[in-house]
Protein backbone atom coordinates (compact mmCIF):
# COMPACT_ATOMS: atom_id res chain seq x y z
CA UNK A 1 0.00 0.00 0.00
CA UNK A 2 1.41 3.50 -0.86
CA UNK A 3 2.62 5.40 2.51
CA UNK A 4 3.23 9.05 3.21
CA UNK A 5 4.96 11.08 6.18
CA UNK A 6 4.42 14.13 6.56
CA UNK A 7 7.58 16.10 8.74
CA UNK A 8 6.34 17.76 11.52
CA UNK A 9 9.77 19.46 12.90
CA UNK A 10 11.71 17.05 14.92
CA UNK A 11 9.31 13.66 13.57
CA UNK A 12 8.19 12.65 10.67
CA UNK A 13 5.08 10.81 11.28
CA UNK A 14 2.67 8.59 8.94
CA UNK A 15 -0.13 10.75 7.80
CA UNK A 16 -3.93 9.58 8.21
CA UNK A 17 -6.79 11.32 5.70
CA UNK A 18 -7.80 13.25 8.87
CA UNK A 19 -4.33 14.61 9.88
CA UNK A 20 -3.94 17.33 6.76
CA UNK A 21 -0.48 18.71 6.79
CA UNK A 22 -1.11 22.79 7.63
CA UNK A 23 2.03 23.62 5.15
CA UNK A 24 -0.25 21.93 2.16
CA UNK A 25 -3.73 23.81 3.12
CA UNK A 26 -3.82 27.03 0.72
CA UNK A 27 -2.12 25.67 -2.12
CA UNK A 28 -3.02 27.04 -5.46
CA UNK A 29 -0.24 25.70 -7.58
CA UNK A 30 1.81 22.31 -8.12
CA UNK A 31 5.38 22.31 -9.47
CA UNK A 32 6.67 19.30 -10.88
CA UNK A 33 10.08 17.92 -11.47
CA UNK A 34 9.69 16.24 -14.80
CA UNK A 35 12.91 13.42 -14.34
CA UNK A 36 12.04 10.92 -11.94
CA UNK A 37 8.93 12.03 -10.75
CA UNK A 38 6.34 12.86 -13.55
CA UNK A 39 8.49 10.25 -16.22
CA UNK A 40 11.21 7.28 -15.68
CA UNK A 41 12.99 8.73 -18.39
CA UNK A 42 16.34 7.24 -17.64
CA UNK A 43 15.77 4.38 -20.02
CA UNK A 44 15.75 6.49 -23.29
CA UNK A 45 18.69 8.85 -21.21
CA UNK A 46 20.78 5.63 -20.73
CA UNK A 47 19.93 4.70 -24.52
CA UNK A 48 21.42 7.57 -25.67
CA UNK A 49 24.44 7.91 -23.40
CA UNK A 50 25.32 4.42 -24.96
CA UNK A 51 24.40 5.79 -28.01
CA UNK A 52 27.23 8.31 -27.48
CA UNK A 53 29.85 6.32 -25.88
CA UNK A 54 30.02 3.93 -28.76
CA UNK A 55 30.16 6.20 -31.21
CA UNK A 56 33.39 7.71 -29.25
CA UNK A 57 34.65 4.57 -29.25
CA UNK A 58 34.37 4.38 -25.05
CA UNK A 59 32.93 1.25 -23.14
CA UNK A 60 28.85 1.53 -22.05
CA UNK A 61 27.85 1.95 -19.11
CA UNK A 62 24.65 0.49 -17.05
CA UNK A 63 21.15 2.11 -16.55
CA UNK A 64 21.72 2.42 -12.71
CA UNK A 65 25.18 4.21 -13.30
CA UNK A 66 23.10 6.80 -15.75
CA UNK A 67 19.98 7.35 -13.06
CA UNK A 68 22.58 7.74 -10.79
CA UNK A 69 24.09 10.62 -12.54
CA UNK A 70 20.66 11.99 -13.96
CA UNK A 71 19.61 15.75 -12.33
CA UNK A 72 21.71 18.62 -12.99
CA UNK A 73 20.83 19.21 -16.75
CA UNK A 74 22.40 17.15 -20.23
CA UNK A 75 25.28 18.54 -20.38
CA UNK A 76 26.58 17.26 -17.07
CA UNK A 77 25.17 14.11 -17.25
CA UNK A 78 27.12 13.70 -20.51
CA UNK A 79 30.56 14.70 -18.70
CA UNK A 80 29.74 12.52 -16.20
CA UNK A 81 29.55 9.57 -18.46
CA UNK A 82 32.33 10.72 -20.23
CA UNK A 83 33.96 10.25 -16.90
CA UNK A 84 32.39 7.35 -16.10
CA UNK A 85 32.02 8.74 -12.51
CA UNK A 86 29.74 11.20 -10.38
CA UNK A 87 32.42 13.38 -10.21
CA UNK A 88 33.78 14.67 -13.58
CA UNK A 89 36.97 14.02 -14.55
CA UNK A 90 39.22 17.22 -14.80
CA UNK A 91 40.97 16.04 -17.97
CA UNK A 92 38.54 16.24 -19.97
CA UNK A 93 39.09 18.02 -23.12
CA UNK A 94 36.30 20.74 -23.91
CA UNK A 95 36.15 19.64 -27.40
CA UNK A 96 36.02 16.12 -26.37
CA UNK A 97 32.77 17.09 -24.16
CA UNK A 98 31.77 19.35 -26.93
CA UNK A 99 31.70 16.77 -29.24
CA UNK A 100 29.96 14.45 -26.99
CA UNK A 101 27.26 16.75 -26.00
CA UNK A 102 26.37 17.02 -29.56
CA UNK A 103 26.13 13.86 -30.17
CA UNK A 104 24.04 13.04 -27.40
CA UNK A 105 21.67 15.44 -28.30
CA UNK A 106 20.94 13.62 -31.88
CA UNK A 107 20.78 10.31 -30.43
CA UNK A 108 18.53 11.28 -27.45
CA UNK A 109 15.97 13.65 -30.09
CA UNK A 110 15.95 10.18 -32.17
CA UNK A 111 15.14 8.45 -28.99
CA UNK A 112 13.02 10.24 -26.73
CA UNK A 113 10.11 7.82 -25.30
CA UNK A 114 11.21 4.97 -26.88
CA UNK A 115 11.42 3.11 -23.21
CA UNK A 116 10.48 6.05 -21.25
CA UNK A 117 7.32 6.03 -19.47
CA UNK A 118 4.75 8.30 -17.30
CA UNK A 119 5.08 6.82 -13.20
CA UNK A 120 1.77 5.52 -11.94
CA UNK A 121 -1.71 8.03 -11.36
CA UNK A 122 0.49 11.07 -13.05
CA UNK A 123 -2.14 11.85 -15.50
CA UNK A 124 -4.89 11.24 -12.82
CA UNK A 125 -3.58 13.82 -10.28
CA UNK A 126 -2.42 16.03 -13.15
CA UNK A 127 -6.08 15.71 -14.20
CA UNK A 128 -7.62 16.49 -10.65
CA UNK A 129 -5.67 19.40 -10.20
CA UNK A 130 -7.23 20.97 -13.10
CA UNK A 131 -10.59 20.26 -12.19
CA UNK A 132 -9.39 21.91 -8.56
CA UNK A 133 -8.41 24.94 -10.16
CA UNK A 134 -4.54 24.48 -9.35
CA UNK A 135 -2.23 25.82 -11.50
CA UNK A 136 0.83 23.04 -12.98
CA UNK A 137 4.08 24.18 -13.90
CA UNK A 138 6.82 21.30 -14.42
CA UNK A 139 10.33 23.03 -13.48
CA UNK A 140 12.54 20.85 -14.77
CA UNK A 141 16.64 20.71 -15.42
CA UNK A 142 16.41 19.29 -18.69
CA UNK A 143 16.83 21.50 -21.96
CA UNK A 144 13.06 22.42 -23.32
CA UNK A 145 14.14 20.70 -26.54
CA UNK A 146 13.60 17.30 -24.94
CA UNK A 147 11.45 18.64 -22.23
CA UNK A 148 8.58 20.56 -24.16
CA UNK A 149 8.37 17.39 -26.81
CA UNK A 150 8.15 14.77 -23.61
CA UNK A 151 5.05 16.49 -22.08
CA UNK A 152 3.10 16.97 -25.65
CA UNK A 153 4.29 13.23 -26.01
CA UNK A 154 3.14 11.55 -22.80
CA UNK A 155 -0.20 13.71 -22.51
CA UNK A 156 0.42 16.71 -20.61
CA UNK A 157 0.43 19.85 -22.40
CA UNK A 158 -3.33 19.98 -21.99
CA UNK A 159 -2.53 20.07 -18.11
CA UNK A 160 0.88 22.18 -17.55
CA UNK A 161 0.20 26.07 -17.34
CA UNK A 162 3.95 26.40 -17.05
CA UNK A 163 6.86 24.87 -18.13
CA UNK A 164 10.38 26.06 -16.76
CA UNK A 165 13.43 24.39 -18.15
CA UNK A 166 16.99 23.66 -17.24
CA UNK A 167 17.97 26.64 -20.52
CA UNK A 168 15.09 29.02 -19.81
CA UNK A 169 16.53 31.16 -16.99
CA UNK A 170 19.90 31.89 -15.88
CA UNK A 171 19.80 29.38 -12.99
CA UNK A 172 18.60 25.97 -12.81
CA UNK A 173 17.58 24.62 -9.59
CA UNK A 174 18.75 23.58 -7.11
CA UNK A 175 19.10 27.83 -7.72
CA UNK A 176 15.13 29.03 -6.40
CA UNK A 177 15.29 31.38 -9.69
CA UNK A 178 13.12 28.53 -11.65
CA UNK A 179 10.36 28.20 -8.88
CA UNK A 180 10.65 32.16 -7.89
CA UNK A 181 9.77 32.53 -11.59
CA UNK A 182 6.72 30.58 -11.31
CA UNK A 183 5.28 32.23 -8.72
CA UNK A 184 5.61 35.24 -10.66
CA UNK A 185 3.96 34.17 -13.50
CA UNK A 186 0.96 32.84 -11.39
CA UNK A 187 0.66 35.95 -9.34
CA UNK A 188 1.08 33.48 -5.91
CA UNK A 189 2.65 33.72 -2.38
CA UNK A 190 5.49 31.31 -1.46
CA UNK A 191 3.11 29.08 0.88
CA UNK A 192 0.65 28.90 -1.83
CA UNK A 193 2.39 26.65 -4.04
CA UNK A 194 4.36 23.15 -3.20
CA UNK A 195 6.87 21.80 -5.26
CA UNK A 196 6.71 17.86 -5.45
CA UNK A 197 10.33 15.96 -6.45
CA UNK A 198 12.53 13.43 -6.85
CA UNK A 199 15.90 15.13 -5.98
CA UNK A 200 18.11 17.00 -3.48
CA UNK A 201 17.63 19.52 -6.18
CA UNK A 202 14.29 19.97 -6.10
CA UNK A 203 14.32 20.27 -2.28
CA UNK A 204 17.37 22.71 -1.88
CA UNK A 205 15.58 24.72 -4.76
CA UNK A 206 11.88 24.95 -2.67
CA UNK A 207 13.91 26.03 0.70
CA UNK A 208 15.92 28.21 -0.91
CA UNK A 209 12.25 30.04 -2.53
CA UNK A 210 10.23 28.99 0.79
CA UNK A 211 8.00 27.06 -0.11
CA UNK A 212 6.53 23.90 0.99
CA UNK A 213 8.16 20.66 -0.61
CA UNK A 214 7.13 16.80 -0.85
CA UNK A 215 9.92 14.36 -1.95
CA UNK A 216 9.44 11.07 -4.04
CA UNK A 217 10.91 8.12 -3.08
CA UNK A 218 11.18 6.75 -6.57
CA UNK A 219 13.57 8.83 -8.74
CA UNK A 220 16.89 8.66 -9.07
CA UNK A 221 17.92 11.11 -6.34
CA UNK A 222 21.81 10.01 -6.54
CA UNK A 223 21.03 6.54 -5.43
CA UNK A 224 20.58 8.92 -2.29
CA UNK A 225 17.16 9.03 0.56
CA UNK A 226 15.02 11.59 -0.49
CA UNK A 227 14.15 11.58 3.26
CA UNK A 228 17.60 12.97 4.03
CA UNK A 229 17.08 16.13 2.32
CA UNK A 230 13.99 16.85 4.69
CA UNK A 231 11.03 17.56 2.69
CA UNK A 232 7.81 18.71 4.40
CA UNK A 233 6.84 14.92 3.42
CA UNK A 234 7.30 12.30 1.46
CA UNK A 235 5.33 9.83 -0.71
CA UNK A 236 6.01 6.80 -2.68
CA UNK A 237 3.55 7.53 -5.20
CA UNK A 238 2.26 10.73 -6.61
CA UNK A 239 -1.62 9.20 -6.30
CA UNK A 240 -0.83 10.02 -2.67
CA UNK A 241 -0.59 13.87 -3.06
CA UNK A 242 -4.58 14.93 -3.78
CA UNK A 243 -4.79 13.61 -0.14
CA UNK A 244 -2.16 15.33 1.00
CA UNK A 245 -3.58 18.60 -0.11
CA UNK A 246 -6.72 18.06 1.12
CA UNK A 247 -8.35 16.16 -2.25
CA UNK A 248 -10.06 13.16 -2.51
CA UNK A 249 -7.42 10.29 -2.64
CA UNK A 250 -6.59 8.75 -5.54
CA UNK A 251 -5.06 5.50 -3.64
CA UNK A 252 -6.24 3.55 -1.20
O1 LIG B 1 17.85 16.71 -16.87
C1 LIG B 1 18.13 16.39 -15.70
O2 LIG B 1 19.30 16.16 -15.35
C2 LIG B 1 17.07 16.24 -14.64
O3 LIG B 1 15.85 16.76 -14.97
P1 LIG B 1 14.77 17.02 -13.80
O4 LIG B 1 15.12 18.35 -13.22
O5 LIG B 1 13.45 16.99 -14.54
O6 LIG B 1 14.88 15.91 -12.81
MG1 LIG C 1 14.14 14.77 -11.13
Amino acid sequence: MPKSSVNSGKNSALLTSSMKAPKFADIHAVAFDLDGTLLDSAPDLAFAVNQTLLALGKPTVSLPQVAGWIGNGIEVLVKRALSDSFDICSRLSQQECQTAIALFKEHYADALHGYSKLYPNVLDVLSQLKEADIKVAVVTNKARQFAQPLVEQFGMSAFVDLLVCGDCLPEKKPSPLPLTHCLQQFGLLNAQMVMVGDSRNDIQAAKAASIPVIGLTYGYNYGEDIALSSPDAVIDDLGMLPDLLGMRSLVA
